[in-house]
């Protein structure tokens, strides 16, 4: 399948155009969860995601069959600054990886039965310093949100976007920065576990990149100058399921910093998709308050590839199997008080 779009104008044509749920379908749903045998709310967070996925896939009585977790990864001459406890080649060894299942991602996978596509882009062509020069070229920015466009099945049901790239911490902190504003420490986390001199150095490559560019409030363009491929595909991706009306389970700071750009891009951009969890990436918290998504979970990850996400697949299933599985009071011959 091929990217509905060339060039930027393509792009933000199809960020204008946004689908909405099925109300009918979202009001149906909210019917049912009214006769379910429990209290009214008692299943509490767990109900309003039930109606949310009724809504996006146009049925009140939903079940998930066919999520798939989608891993980008990319990699990014900012780390030569070193911004990052590990070394680049660590984003090519980790994509061998995951193509052999050995992965974290790879086992939470399997557990909550989804599918994972693996996209490389580019490995040995990293991004631009983004603390000197642009990240990104246009055509560069278009590659990666197309091809993260593409790796979306449009059959799935659910979709998690996940990432690798070694230094990705530090441009997705950038990305934030010049963004939302404030100071790049409350944005700059430790990633992989950079010491004390390596975040001091990782949030002097945040201020500088963000410093670059200051005055630049189009959010694509604060994209393709901070980067990188993975968060643009990533940003592709989310987009694309929303054409498909595919709900989106939102990861962790990476994927939240690729779902931002959407945000700022358009209002309701990002309303077919939830967060997954909160981890412990300073950081995260700011940017999931940005975003103005509570998360499903909070279990101190710091990892990534889509892992956190995956598993709050699990929590969405049980929403779904209650909204759709449970006996109504009639059904059950329970008195409804
Ligand atoms: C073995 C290994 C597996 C990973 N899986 C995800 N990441 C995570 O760490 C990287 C971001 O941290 P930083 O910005 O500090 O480089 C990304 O690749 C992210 O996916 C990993 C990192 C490593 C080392
Ligand atoms: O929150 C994340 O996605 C994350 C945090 C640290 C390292 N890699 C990813």
């Amino acid at each position: 399948m091929t990217a509905p779009f060339t060039d930027l104008a393509g792009l933000r044509a199809l960020l204008q155009e946004l689908p909405a749920p099925d109300a009918a379908a979202q009001a149906d749903a909210a019917a049912r969860n009214a006769q379910l045998t429990k209290p009214m709310g008692s299943l509490g967070r767990l109900e309003e995601l039930a109606l949310w996925y009724a809504g996006w896939r146009g049925t009140s009585r939903p079940r998930l069959a066919r999520p798939q977790v989608a891993i980008f990864a990319g990699n990014h001459g900012v780390v030569a600054r070193g911004v990052s406890a590990f070394p680049a080649e660590v984003t090519a060894q980790m994509v061998g990886n995951f193509e052999a299942g050995g992965a974290a991602v790879n086992q939470l996978a399997r557990a909550f039965g989804a599918t994972m596509t693996v996209h490389p882009l580019d490995l040995d062509r990293p991004t631009g310093d983004f603390v000197t020069e642009p990240a990104m070229s246009e055509a560069d920015l278009l590659a990666a949100m197309a091809a993260g466009w593409r790796a979306v099945d449009p059959e799935a049901d659910l979709l998690v976007a996940g990432e690798m790239g070694i230094g990705n911490t530090c441009a997705a902190s950038a990305i934030a920065l010049a963004l939302e504003g404030g100071e790049a420490r409350d944005w700059t986390g430790r990633g992989t576990g950079v010491d004390d001199a390596g975040l001091a150095r990782k949030a002097e490559a945040v201020a500088q990149g963000a410093a670059r560019i200051v005055g630049e409030s189009d959010p694509l363009q604060v994209l393709r100058q901070l980067g990188g491929r993975e968060i643009a595909a990533m940003a592709g991706a989310i987009l694309a399921a929303r054409h498909h009306r595919i709900p989106v389970i939102l990861d962790g700071f990476i994927c939240c910093s690729a779902a931002l750009v959407l945000h700022r891009a358009a209002p309701g951009a990002l309303d077919h998709a939830v967060a997954g969890h909160q981890g412990a990436e300073s950081g995260h918290a700011r940017l999931l308050e940005a975003l103005g998504k509570a998360p499903l979970l909070s279990l101190g990850l710091r990892l990534g590839e889509g892992s956190g996400g995956t598993l709050a697949i699990g929590v969405l299933r049980g929403a779904l199997a209650c909204l759709s599985g449970m006996a109504t009071f009639a059904e059950a011959g329970v008195s409804d008080g």
